[in-house]
């Protein structure tokens, strides 16, 4: 039995795969799990941010929250790669969409992410590091979508630190260069992925219009993503 642990997760001997869910809320994990997972384990319960290992279609997978914003996510991932040993994750998030013909429900896939966090800073790059998600998980990702028949928009997303922003103008600024929705994550993911060779993917299911205005309710945002977990699901399982 595996006696690994780090500060935010203690499996106590339970495994984690090498393919992992990562939806911001843990409520959203534990659902991914009991609705999709043959004999679902709980791996962590450490503040709460449940993580859950099974399989899926015969294939060993976890699923684990991972809070808001890029220093949560941040850490989380960083300890499923470096001390988990974790190839693949794919975030399963909310987003508000950001361009006339992007609808609720839509699903949104993050080609990429750009930011207005000082996370990437960390890496010293000269110049400006544009995060990327893995083209083989968006290639698969991609595919299983069409497959099923569901909207999709594929391009750059924006993982912000800010909700609420005191600047009414900035998310306006990004529509303007195309950015398809907004988030609070998916940077701080593809850029730890990418220092550590590993596979990493933000979906998105559209929680909030921004264009035009309307809004899901928090319910729905906990259960009501289907289309996207099983996208995802079907992705890392592949
Ligand atoms: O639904 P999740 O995965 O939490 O994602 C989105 O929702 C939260 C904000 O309400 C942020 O975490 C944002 O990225
Ligand atoms: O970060 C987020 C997530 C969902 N909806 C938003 O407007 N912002």
């Amino acid at each position: 039995m595996s006696t690994l642990s780090t500060p935010h997760i203690k499996p106590d001997g339970a495994p984690i795969a090498e393919s992992i869910l990562l939806p911001g809320d843990p409520l959203r994990a534990k659902f991914i799990a009991e609705t999709y997972f043959e004999n679902p384990v709980c791996f962590n319960e450490v503040r709460n941010m449940l993580g859950f290992t099974g399989t899926y279609r015969g294939k060993q997978v976890s699923v684990m929250g991972t809070g808001m914003g890029i220093p949560s996510i941040s850490l989380y991932s960083y300890e499923l790669i470096h001390t988990f040993g974790v190839k693949q994750l794919i975030r399963v998030g909310s987003c508000g969409g950001m361009q006339e013909g992007i609808d609720l429900y839509d699903v949104v896939i993050g080609q990429a992410a750009s930011t207005d966090s000082n996370y990437l800073s960390q890496f010293g790059a000269p110049g400006t590091y544009a995060p990327i998600g893995s083209y083989r998980l968006l290639e698969r990702a991609v595919a299983h979508a069409r497959e099923a028949e569901q909207t999709v928009h594929v391009g750059n997303v924006l993982s912000s630190d800010i909700f609420y922003n005191a600047d009414e103008s900035a998310l306006a600024r990004w529509t303007r260069m195309g950015i398809l929705g907004v988030e609070m994550e998916s940077a701080g993911l593809y850029a730890n992925a990418a220092a550590a060779g590993v596979d990493a993917l933000g979906i998105f299911t559209v929680s909030d219009d921004l264009v035009g205005g309307r809004h899901t309710t928090p319910e729905e945002r906990q259960t009501a993503f289907t289309a996207m977990i099983e996208i995802a699901l079907a992705t890392v399982t592949e």
